[in-house]
Parts: structure tokens; sequence; C-alpha cells
């Protein structure tokens, strides 16, 4: 599903890589934390596994495919069967809530009443169904965070990328969030979900990839 091999990550030439000889396998159909401390590599290795930055060096497989040898062309396919969710939401604020959930359904060229129809039936999933037709200024952060996530997930993803998704939520938000995410594992996706929180994790117990200064430091 994914495997990351001996895999370095350098923003700059001369300096210290993001990630360093990183490898390790993650199931198809697996949850899994993934912890370190402030600057250890966390958002960039969300970032090579969302394919937004290239591996400087190593062997990287995602759903399959390997990246680090795959045609650029190749990659807005596979980016489209991966969902992420941010820590800051990163909502269209102009937009409705349902626009919001069915922008990935839009771009992906899905007939008018289809797309509704999924939009809606991921909105009821987290809870918001009534409040489809609200901007996002007017939830709050775990409703907007819970939006964040149907719409990471409406075009049903095999791999499932969130990047402390919980930071700015109070605990029974966060908690909600982190049982939707367990939900969509259930149901198949493959799930990475960064965190600080040492709380959530012993609440949902599930394999923890440790980094240090871009190493793996533990795994399991
Ligand atoms: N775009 C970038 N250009 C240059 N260096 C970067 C870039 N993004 C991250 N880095 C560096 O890579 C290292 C790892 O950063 P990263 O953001 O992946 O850590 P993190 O574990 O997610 O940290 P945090 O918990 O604070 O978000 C840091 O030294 C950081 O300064």
């Amino acid at each position: 599903m994914v495997r990351l091999e001996d895999i370095t990550l350098s923003y700059r030439r001369g300096e210290n890589p993001a990630l360093a000889g990183l490898s390790f396998a993650l199931e198809a159909g697996s949850f899994t934390w993934l912890m370190g401390a402030s600057g250890a590599g966390k958002s960039s290795l969300l970032k090579l596994l969302q394919l937004s930055v290239r591996p400087t060096a190593g062997r990287l497989t995602v759903l399959g495919t390997a990246v680090h040898t795959a045609r650029r062309r190749a990659l807005p396919g596979l980016r489209r069967r991966i969902g992420i969710v941010f820590q800051d939401f990163r909502l269209l604020p102009h937009l409705s809530v349902l626009e919001n959930v069915a922008l990935p359904l839009r771009i992906a060229g899905r007939r008018e009443v289809q797309l509704r129809a999924d939009a809606e039936e991921m909105l009821r999933w987290v809870g918001l169904g009534h409040r489809m037709e609200d901007r996002p200024e007017a939830l709050s952060g775990g409703e907007q965070q819970r939006v964040a996530l149907a719409r990471a997930v409406v075009a049903r993803p095999a791999l499932l990328l969130a990047d402390e998704p919980t930071s700015h939520l109070d605990e029974p938000q966060a908690r909600r969030v982190v049982s939707l995410l367990q939900e969509m594992q259930r149901l198949g996706t493959t799930v990475v979900v960064a965190t600080h929180s040492p709380n959530l994790i012993q609440d949902f117990p599930a394999p923890i990839l440790q980094l240090h200064q871009g190493r793996l430091l533990s795994h399991g």
C-alpha cells in the first residue's frame, strides 16, 4: 500500500535533510499515528505521501505506484486517490459547506445530481446534515474540521492523511474527529494521522510511527 525504502528528503542542498534513511511499510486498511517533536519531520512525511514533494533519494511506493520513477503525468490521477485533512481546515470561505464538500467531485467532473447527493451523504455522516447551506465561518472549529473531513473522503480515497487535525479542537470535538477517522479505516481506507496528543493515542490505540530529527525512532 505504502512503502518507503531508505527515503531522504532535503529541501535545500547543504542543510540537514528533513527526512533521512526512512524505511517502513503501511498495510492497506491500517490506521497509524505519526508522532514526533516539532521539527521531527511529520509534515514533511505527509507531504511526501500526498505527493506534493518528491523524495531526494530512496524508493517510495504509494497505492502500488513507484512514485520515485513515475512520470509526472501519472501523479494527478494518483493524487485523486488520496484524501488530506489539514490542521487549519482550509475551507473556502465564499462557498457553502455543501459546495466545499462537493468541490473534489466537481473538479473530477462528476454530474451535478450525483455530486450533490454524495456531498449531502458525507455531511450527514459527519453529523452536519443541518448545516449544508451555511458558510464555514458560521460553524465552530470542530464542525469546520468535520466539514474538512467530509471533503477529504467524499471521493472515497484509498489513503487518508491528516496533519494534526485536532490541534485546534477541544477534547470532545477532537475525539469525535478521531472516531470518524477510525470509521474510515474500518471501511477499508488506510489512515495516517499526525498528532502531538498522547491523550488521543491512549484513547484510540493504534500503531505509532515515531520520528526524531527526520529519522524513524520506532514503528509499532
Ligand atoms: N518548505 C520547507 N523548506 C525548507 N525547510 C523546511 C520546509 N518545510 C520543513 N522544513 C524543515 O524540515 C524539518 C522538518 O519540518 P516538518 O514541518 O516536517 O516537522 P514537523 O514534525 O511537522 O513539525 P511541527 O510539529 O512543528 O509541524 C524542519 O527542520 C523544518 O525547518
